[in-house]
């Protein structure tokens, strides 16, 4: 029998055929019981219960219930046993959360029909499991917080970590402020449904951007822990990430978070150990000569846990690195795995597997918390599988989870989501230089065929199937776009959907411009050939309509394999074209080629915003340090005149540093005015002799630390 439970179980034992599924059942045990179990399975067996038929005994180790099956259930936290035969059904967890969690395994072997003879002994590898909501950007709302905490109790994960950053009460400049009464009401109702699904609630604090240490300060972050308490909240966490100065001291952080974990967490009753995300949170930033690390691992309480984004700030977590972390804060890490998050690649959404995590971590870290999207919905998709991983490492399934995640998402377009999804996984070229898999099957496919078209000759099966996958884009954007299964969830990916159908239109009609030319049949040629222009345009006015935000606006879709697949097709055949009948049509002009030099490390990688007539450095969420004499220059494919350049470092100080210049040629340079604008942002413009180059460079003699919040500029 194929029996599937999300996540897999560690063991289960078939130990019949499937039985008729009694028509009522006996409860046992609801007295003692974890009384949230207790609620959730009478809710569900609902008029199924009665003083008769089949008995059901639930409770935990050692009451009375359960007691015969006492040896069968596993010590482990969490862990449960779970017995289906035509006796009786045995759901005992060894302590509470395992026996709700035993109730939620039954819940999905259940049929109306019938019930499989198991016994399954079951139990996590990992003792934290869940989502960090620690992106930059819009925060979750209310109502999708609430979907969230009820998704992780059917999946089994039982940690959510408010920190969103954007979050003024999380964050500056109001970390010191209680919440204003409604705000403090839908926290308390997030506990409260938190609780319902067994799932901790973590409130995190990020008081490192303006923090004094001084005890005003340390009381101040008190006063609003004994706040965020009386709403309910029992687990607790300060972030340190992403802050620079007085707050990153290593020495000031430990007295703070010992005194709390001190006076705090150890004195009240019910209180889960703190957690801390550190600065320096990723091997790539940890400096021995800075002592941080050493002072974590050394004058930390023991029991306050530690966060870690593995080798980078986004990155693989591996059995070396979480090895190597251990042995620095002398203590296991708390993964905070900074994916699907898309704080940074905000023009896309990222549906992929989830992969890449050694399977053999689990003896070393704590905690593996997974950062999100600000797409709640089409988050799921990933933490789905991420459940699946932290409960049974050694027998996750990348592709079946990914595959089981998008049925239990979209059960009734699940074949359509299958497709989109596989075309939205990769983030593109972006600051961190992390990349996911993108359009796996068709790859293959689309590389041979563009290589025999190009060379003349191609398997006209490839043809086909390329023909096939456009199709299957198209029926799958239309389907998806009126499917009312997860209204919450086409919502968000409602932007996508329509360039994955414009996507599916191009391929399509790209095929038959090739075969028009082929059989040189311009009349159809010429009719496709608009059609796709006309199809490029309407791409762009998405772009700029849907999803603007100040760092990567704009909506792209199967940039990885489908996107240059189509415009490598449309190329090809119209430069044929062009040759065959002395024409000049133009190609798909996808943007103003510009390039970007410099030597200031953190803008190396640095994607930019092209459109026809600007350009947009990507914006950076972090500091970034701009060496004395470090540049930033723009290279233009001709020379044009720049009614207008704009640039936002977000700093309130001196900017004389930064000297802006123009060059025809790249050796001779002249300077462009700058001015300063209310807001503080530098604005210039150059409408003298056209140029080429444009760059901007720190002319002190210091470095300086700003924030890259806005840097483009206008071309004519
Ligand atoms: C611990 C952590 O990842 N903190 C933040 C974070 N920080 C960064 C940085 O890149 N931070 C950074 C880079 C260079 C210099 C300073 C800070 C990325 N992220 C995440 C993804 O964008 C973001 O969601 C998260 O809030």
């Amino acid at each position: 029998q194929d029996i599937q439970v999300q996540p897999t179980p560690r063991q289960i034992t078939v130990k019949g055929e499937n039985m008729a599924t009694p028509v009522t059942f006996r409860l046992e045990g609801e007295r003692e019981a974890n009384p949230r179990a207790v609620k959730l399975l009478k809710t569900f067996l609902g008029d199924r219960l009665s003083s008769k038929g089949l008995p059901l005994y639930l409770g935990e180790k050692g009451d009375r219930a359960v007691q015969s099956r006492k040896r069968q259930i596993p010590e482990q936290p969490e862990g449960y046993y779970l017995e289906i035969n035509p006796k009786g059904i045995t759901l005992a967890g060894n302590d509470e959360r395992g026996t709700y969690y035993a109730v939620r395994t039954f819940m999905q072997l259940f049929r109306d029909n019938h019930l499989p003879q198991v016994e399954i002994r079951d139990y996590p590898d990992v003792r934290f499991r869940g989502v960090v909501e620690g992106f930059y950007g819009t925060p979750w709302s209310h109502e999708a917080r609430l979907r969230q905490l009820r998704f992780y109790g059917e999946n089994k994960l039982n940690t959510y970590i408010y920190g969103p950053k954007d979050d003024p009460y999380h964050s500056s400049p109001n970390w010191r402020k209680p919440y204003p009464a409604k705000d403090a009401a839908r926290i308390a109702e997030l506990v409260k449904v938190a609780n319902e699904n067994e799932v901790d609630f973590v409130w995190a604090i990020h008081p490192g951007l303006d923090i004094r240490w001084e005890t005003s300060d340390r009381d101040s972050l008190m006063a609003k822990f004994e706040h965020m308490y009386d709403l309910g909240v029992r687990s607790f966490a300060v972030f340190f990430d992403d802050i620079s100065g007085e707050g990153a001291k290593a020495d000031r952080q430990v007295e703070l978070l010992n005194y709390v974990d001190d006076h705090f967490v150890r004195v009240k009753p019910d209180v889960t150990p703190l957690i801390v995300c550190p600065t320096e949170y990723n091997k790539d930033w940890a400096r021995p000569e800075s002592g941080y690390l050493a002072t974590i691992g050394t004058k930390l309480n023991p029991s306050v846990e530690v966060m870690w984004t593995g080798d980078r700030v986004i990155s693989e977590i591996t059995r070396e690195g979480v090895e190597w972390i251990r042995e620095q804060i002398k203590r296991p890490s708390y993964i905070w795995w900074n994916f699907p998050v898309s704080d940074y690649v905000r023009d896309h959404v990222l549906l992929g597997e989830v992969y890449g995590n050694g399977k053999d971590i689990a003896g070393s870290i704590s905690g593996f918390v997974a950062n999100p999207m600000e797409w709640a919905e089409a988050s799921k998709l990933a933490i789905y599988c991420v459940a699946d991983y932290t409960w049974n490492m050694q027998s996750y399934d990348r592709s079946r989870s990914w595959h089981r995640a998008i049925r239990a998402i979209m059960p009734e377009n699940a074949e359509a989501f299958t497709v989109f999804a596989r075309h939205n996984s990769d983030l593109g070229e972006n600051v961190h230089r992390f990349r996911r898999e993108e359009s796996v099957e068709i790859l293959p496919v689309a590389e041979r065929f563009m290589k025999g078209y190009q060379e003349g000759r191609y398997d006209e099966r490839d043809f086909l199937a390329l023909q096939e996958e456009f199709e299957r884009v198209a029926e799958a954007a239309d389907l998806l776009l009126v499917d009312n299964e997860n209204e919450a969830l086409i919502e968000e990916i409602t932007p996508w959907l329509h360039q994955f159908k414009i996507l599916g239109d191009a391929g399509r009609e790209a095929l038959v411009m090739l075969k028009a030319e082929e059989r040189g049949d311009r009349e159809l040629f010429l009719r496709k050939y608009n059609h796709v222009k006309a199809l490029r345009k309407r791409s762009y006015e998405l772009e700029r309509q849907f999803n603007q935000n100040p760092y990567q606006p704009g909506v792209k879709t199967g940039t990885t394999v489908l996107q240059p697949l189509v415009l490598g097709i449309f190329t090809e055949a119209t430069e044929r074209f062009n040759r065959k009948n002395g024409m000049d049509l133009p190609l798909l002009a996808d943007y103003l080629p510009c390039k970007l030099t410099t030597n200031v490390p953190q803008l190396e990688h640095l994607p930019l915003q092209v459109y026809p007539n600007r350009v947009h450095l990507t914006p950076l969420l972090e500091v970034v340090k701009w060496p004395a004499g470090g540049y930033l220059q723009l290279e233009l494919d001709d020379l044009y005149r720049i009614p207008g350049t704009r640039m936002n470092f977000d700093v309130k100080g001196d900017l004389s540093w930064g000297v802006m210049e123009v060059s025809v040629d790249g050796e001779n340079w002249q300077v462009v005015t700058l001015t300063r604008d209310a807001r503080g942002r530098l604005n210039g413009k150059w409408e003298d002799t056209p140029v080429k180059f444009v760059r901007f460079t720190n002319s002190g003699k210091d470095e300086q630390q700003v924030y890259l919040r806005e840097f483009y500029v206008v071309f004519s």
